[in-house]
């Protein structure tokens, strides 16, 4: 299952956000969409998942078009989305959370199989089982946040901003869960503003400012390339 955008333009309000984005992930890549606040990666996730509408451009997922289409019949196309600064439902427990999709989405792996793949991710969560949403640190929802998009049983995961506001603490163990989902074969879209968070096992990375994808490469291309490094830093 792969995912293309092609030439994608988004306006906000009369102001043009997105000018024409192109990118692709294929089975099993960790791609990341690296930029500044503002640069528009949010935008872009949001457009993949059918709550942004687009002006111009297509979006395929396995070569079929998702535009038009509704957020969850896009998540039930295998595709899950872990929004930024998490999305847990306060009200309900930790493991009613992470059921949930077990729930709105059969697949052929057992509503089990995919529940035990979640807490294999991230095994902490397995002490805060009957905890409320709200009563959980931003790091514990993060992995919430994410174990749940994982219960989906997804061939990709859209992660907007997996380390943002975590202590340094935490994000070690995000970035093991990410390796953890690879391995299993589901590829993720990853988007970051802090270049310094960003895995260095990720395989490629777009690097997005103001609404255009300005460099294309690996985590070492980027590194020498000194001008791309200086906008993505804030220092140019
Ligand atoms: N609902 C909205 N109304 C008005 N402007 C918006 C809206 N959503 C996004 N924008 C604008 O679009 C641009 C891109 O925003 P977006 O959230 O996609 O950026 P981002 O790269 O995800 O930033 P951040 O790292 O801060 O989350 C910004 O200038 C933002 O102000």
């Amino acid at each position: 299952m792969s995912l293309a955008l092609n030439n994608v333009h988004v306006s906000i309000l009369g102001n043009s956000v997105l000018r024409g984005i192109s990118i692709n992930v294929e089975p099993g890549e960790l791609v990341c969409l690296v930029g500044r606040n503002g640069a528009g990666k949010t935008t872009t996730i949001r457009s993949i998942m059918g709550f942004q509408q687009i002006q111009q451009g297509k979006i395929f997922w396995n070569t079929k078009s998702i535009i038009g289409m509704t957020a969850h019949q896009i998540a039930r196309l295998g595709l899950g989305y872990t929004p930024e600064g998490s999305d847990v439902f306060g009200d309900l427990t930790v493991e009613d959370n992470i059921a949930l999709p077990t729930w709105t989405r059969k697949t052929k792996v057992s509503a089990q199989a995919r529940i035990d793949e979640a807490y294999a991710v991230f095994p902490k969560l397995r002490q805060y089982l009957h905890r409320g949403g709200q009563q959980l640190s931003g790091g514990e929802r993060k992995m919430v946040s994410i174990a749940r998009a994982l219960a989906l049983d997804p061939d990709m995961l859209l992660l907007d901003e997996a380390f943002e506001g975590l202590s340094p603490a935490i994000i070690p163990t995000i970035s093991t869960g990410l390796q953890h989902i690879l391995k299993r074969g589901r590829a993720v879209l990853l988007a970051e503003s802090n270049f310094y968070h960003l895995p260095r096992f990720a395989d490629r990375l777009y690097v997005i400012e103001r609404g255009e994808i300005i460099f294309e490469g690996t985590v070492a291309q980027v590194e020498n390339d000194a001008a791309t490094m200086r906008v993505i830093k804030g220092t140019d």
